[in-house]
């Protein structure tokens, strides 16, 4: 399942707009602001593909009926760009546990990029909902890579996976490796520089987001 924001009119879509400005985004509290709205938008939006369950509440004139979610998703990201947006999700699912990956693209003389997984921090996985979150989907690589990484060490029951912008080469990788997630994408763009960046899209979120990395 693929879900499209910027398909449905909504004021999401304008957060997107502001983090693809080249003026607006130099204000990095509010890049990041708008990267945490986004993830709470998505954190709503998945809530509603949740399993939920009916409880009574006593309120001070009687009783209520309400359905709450059963269990809460573990929140996983890729540091550092996806801190923000994993932020969002967790203001939402404020309860839920979270999970932290440390990956990044390493530069090779010939100017090609590895993607370098160092470290994972999670909670036990197994039988969880988890919803796994990164800015940019570029390549895909960096989002397979920690996907497989997590689905081998934990049977995870469901896995999101949520980005502010995406490439269709992107979609692509993600689709064939992960066939069996469902992606929540603020937008899809066509293209990429050389270097993998993805055009329009808004440059490097890690970058925006925290400052340019030596
Ligand atoms: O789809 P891919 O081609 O793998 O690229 C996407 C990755 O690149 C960015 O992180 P980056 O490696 O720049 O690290 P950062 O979060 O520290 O900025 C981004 O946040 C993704 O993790
Ligand atoms: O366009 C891109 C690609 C990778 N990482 C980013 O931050 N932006
Ligand atoms: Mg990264």
């Amino acid at each position: 399942m693929i879900f499209d924001l910027s398909k449905t009119n909504s004021i999401a879509n304008t957060f997107v707009a502001e983090m693809r400005d080249e003026t607006i985004q130099k204000d990095s509290m509010r890049f990041r602001r708008n990267l945490e709205r986004l993830g709470e938008f998505f954190a709503y939006e998945i809530s509603k593909s949740l399993t939920y369950t009916e409880i009574e509440t006593q309120t001070p004139l009687g009783i209520a009926k309400s359905k709450v979610l059963k269990q809460q998703p573990v929140l996983a990201t890729i540091l550092r760009a996806g801190l923000p947006m994993q932020q969002g999700l967790l203001n939402v699912f404020d309860k839920a546990d979270c999970a932290f990956i440390t990956a990044y693209r390493k530069t090779k003389k010939s100017g090609d990029f590895i993607i370098q997984m160092e470290h994972i921090s999670a909670p036990d996985l197994e039988g969880k909902t988890v919803i796994l979150a990164d800015p940019m989907l570029a390549t895909g690589l960096s989002m397979v890579l920690c996907a497989k990484e997590l689905i081998n060490r934990y049977k995870i029951e469901k896995l999101h996976i949520v980005a502010a912008i995406a490439s269709t080469e992107g979609v692509k990788h993600v689709r064939a490796n992960l066939p069996k997630a469902n992606l929540w994408l603020g937008a899809i763009d066509e293209e990429m520089t050389s270097k993998s960046y993805i055009v329009p899209g808004l440059g490097d979120a890690g970058d925006l987001a925290f400052g340019v990395k030596a």
